[in-house]
């Protein structure tokens, strides 16, 4: 596993939980101006998603950091992202599966899972690298009175 230094988030909450985990994934960037990036080519993505929040559950835990592995890699380890259609769509820009948007749909899903949970943290980060010489950050903007 790669063992790097992310850049720090910035959030109000006392605790901070950081999960590295890789998933290997197939995609093409539907788009003319993508160049070489239009056709089907393989990633061993890294992502390292940060959850924050004050409240602990009954375990003690932020989030179990087996779950959030779960959330991403059992979804996307070994697919063709663009087949994913609940998060992809070679329609909308917004949904093709560039570094930007893979990050964002990470964050989403951690988030929905959150949501769910008793102590109700927040996914405030993620850091998605696709090669060795590109990554993303996604931050979420801050939820309304949070
Ligand atoms: N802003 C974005 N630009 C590019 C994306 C992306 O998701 N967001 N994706 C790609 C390609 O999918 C490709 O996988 C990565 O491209 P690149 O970093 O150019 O890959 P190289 O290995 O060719 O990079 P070097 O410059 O040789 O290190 C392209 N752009
Ligand atoms: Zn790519």
């Amino acid at each position: 596993m790669l063992q790097q230094i992310y850049p720090p988030a910035v959030h109000p909450y006392q605790y901070e939980l950081n999960k590295d985990l890789q998933f290997a994934a197939a995609h093409y960037v539907p788009a003319e101006e993508a160049g070489k990036c239009r056709r089907m080519h393989g990633h061993t993505y890294f992502a390292n998603v940060t959850i924050a929040g004050d409240e602990l559950d009954r375990t003690g835990f932020l989030v179990n950091f087996a779950t959030v592995k779960q959330l991403v890699h059992d979804r996307f380890d070994h697919t063709l992202l663009n087949d994913d259609a609940e998060s992809f769509n070679e329609e909308d820009p917004n949904r093709f599966p560039t570094t930007e948007v893979v990050a964002r749909t990470i964050c989403e899903i951690v988030q929905a899972h959150l949501d769910r949970t008793e102590n109700k943290p927040r996914c405030v980060q993620v850091f998605l690298r696709e090669t060795p010489t590109s990554y993303c950050i996604y931050r979420p903007k801050r939820p309304t009175g949070a």
